[in-house]
């Protein structure tokens, strides 16, 4: 059986705790082999032209305390339920089962801040920023460095639906780092735009991070999880499959994906099971008097 690290948290509140979380999504399906659309309910809809609907899960059972102090790097292949993660933390989603508790609100610094495309940049800054709970006092503050951030200079009078991709993508990433969250989460937001806006966003990044009390960051680019984390998490599957040192994690994550490409399943899948097995699970226990005890 796993071991499992008991966490009683007296030493300091931890930033985030991830308890007994799962999320499924109901969809619908147009495969007609699916159980939803199989028997006589479904056939009923299918007489009816309504798809079948199927279950997607997107995690599996998952508990996790992050620390103050901690940069937690999540990865996985595709459709492994890094994202999922991000919003059930964001508190964008709700969990299907379990609960997601955090010190402070998280910011979630993705490139998908909805933002009106007919209004021009610095229209977006300012509306942005209102939707971060910024007051107009403090979004005039902060307006001049958002623009010189995004980098984009006359073309932030332009309106947005006019920007280029990685133009749009550099904004929302300027509005979102405006604020100096405690609890900061970063989807992907570091792969867009050029290399010039790269340094400097790179450069915001690691000021929010140094602020920050904890940091989640999902990234396909391991170069980064390893530059800029503390612990790594590696999701396959919407399940855990290994907590650990950024080096650690990366190299047998690397090594899984090596083999995966090449065709060896059977190796990838050893090398999975094995980073599982190995896996030190976390249980959530109520706030109680004592000290944190690391894995049986
Ligand atoms: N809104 C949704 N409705 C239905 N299914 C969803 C939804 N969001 C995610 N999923 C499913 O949940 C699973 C995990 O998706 P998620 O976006 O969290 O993966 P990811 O690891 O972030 O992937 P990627 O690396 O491709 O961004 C996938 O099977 C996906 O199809």
């Amino acid at each position: 059986m796993a071991a499992i690290d008991e966490t009683f948290f007296l030493d300091g509140p931890p930033c985030v705790v991830i308890d007994r979380v799962k999320m499924t999504y109901k969809v619908e399906s147009s495969d007609e082999r699916s159980g939803a659309a199989r028997g006589l309910k479904g056939r009923l809809r299918k007489a009816l032209g309504r798809p079948s609907r199927v279950t997607v899960t997107a995690l599996k059972e998952l508990s996790l305390v992050v620390e103050r102090g901690e940069s937690v790097g999540i990865i996985g292949r595709n459709g492994s339920g890094k994202s999922t993660m991000m919003k059930l933390i964001s508190g964008q989603t709700a969990p299907t089962e379990g609960g997601v508790y955090a010190s402070s609100t998280p910011i979630l610094l993705g490139v998908n801040a909805a933002l009106v495309p007919e209004l021009s940049g610095d229209q977006n800054v300012v509306l942005g920023c209102l939707a971060m709970g910024m007051s107009m006092e403090q979004i005039d503050e902060q307006f001049d460095s958002i623009v010189e951030l995004s980098g984009l200079e006359s073309a932030i009078y332009l309106p947005m639906k006019s920007y280029s991709s990685g133009m749009a993508s550099r904004l929302r990433f300027a509005i979102a780092a405006a604020v100096n969250p405690e609890i900061l989460l970063v989807d992907e937001a570091l792969n867009t735009g050029d290399a010039q806006f790269s340094s400097r966003s790179k450069a915001r990044m690691d000021e929010l991070r140094a602020q920050a009390g904890c940091v989640f960051i999902v990234s396909h680019s391991l170069e980064t999880i390893r530059d800029m984390c503390t612990r790594v998490i590696w999701l396959d599957k919407g399940e855990l499959i290994m907590d650990g040192s950024p080096e650690e994690t990366t190299d047998r994550y690397r090594d899984f994906s090596a083999h995966l490409s090449k065709g060896n399943n059977i190796s990838a899948t050893r090398i999975k099971d094995d980073a599982r097995a190995n896996l030190v699970a976390t249980q959530v226990l109520e706030r109680t008097s004592g000290r944190r005890m690391q894995g049986r």
